[in-house]
């Protein structure tokens, strides 16, 4: 039985081209971000792959990619569960402010400690291991018990929802998932074993 789940960030945002802290404000896409939706959908194409389920955010931007994708795959309409579980982390105070002027304000290494650390939380919001806090639980009670039926699933999200995914599905220590870093409209696919574990692991942007 094949256990297949793809995980993808949006594509670019408005935000991120401005360099903005977003988390759950709902800016939409930038015609960068349509394209790497469309190159991603191309992708998993190519790779002759396609779903059963498909889960995402209540964010447009996460909407938008995964509509964009299934179009491409000519599964426009696949049964879609949307979640505030699956949500960008809450960046707090810093929300929409610009990321260098944050930088210059608190200095380069407090803004990658809240960018990257696990358990630190921009002032107001989430952090990695607060966000994982309701990512993980929907996973194993929603995603997970899907997939391991053998539901070919697709997961269209945000950069810190499934950097926490991520770090449980590969193992990641806090110190390992300092250094991980997902780009805008890159799948990365996995295959389980029948416990869930991970199998095979193929990132698309490499
Ligand atoms: O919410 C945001 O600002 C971005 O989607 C992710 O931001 P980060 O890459 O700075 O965590």
């Amino acid at each position: 039985m094949d256990r297949l789940l793809v995980l993808v960030r949006h594509g670019q945002s408005e935000w991120n081209l401005k360099n903005l802290f977003t988390g759950w404000k709902d800016p939409g896409l930038t015609e960068q971000g349509i394209a790497e939706a469309h190159k991603a959908g191309e992708q998993l194409k190519d790779l002759k792959l396609t779903f059963d389920l498909a889960f995402t955010s209540v964010l447009s931007r996460a909407q938008k990619t995964l509509d964009i994708i299934l179009g491409e795959l000519g599964q426009t309409g696949l049964e879609t569960f949307k979640d505030q579980a699956l949500n960008e982390r809450d960046y707090g105070d810093l929300t929409g402010m610009n990321k260098d002027e944050a930088r210059e304000q608190f200095g380069e290494e407090q803004v990658h400690i809240w960018r990257r650390s696990f358990d630190v939380p921009p002032p107001g919001g989430e952090s990695l291991k607060m966000t994982a806090e309701r990512v993980l639980p929907y996973y194993k009670a929603e995603i997970l018990p899907k997939v391991l039926a053998g539901k070919r699933t697709i997961v269209a999200a945000h950069g810190n929802s499934l950097r926490s995914l991520i770090m449980e599905l590969e193992g990641l220590s806090p110190e390992e998932i300092l250094k991980r870093e997902l780009g805008t409209g890159t799948p990365i696919i996995y295959r389980l074993d029948e416990n869930g574990g991970v199998i095979s692991v193929q990132d698309l942007a490499d």
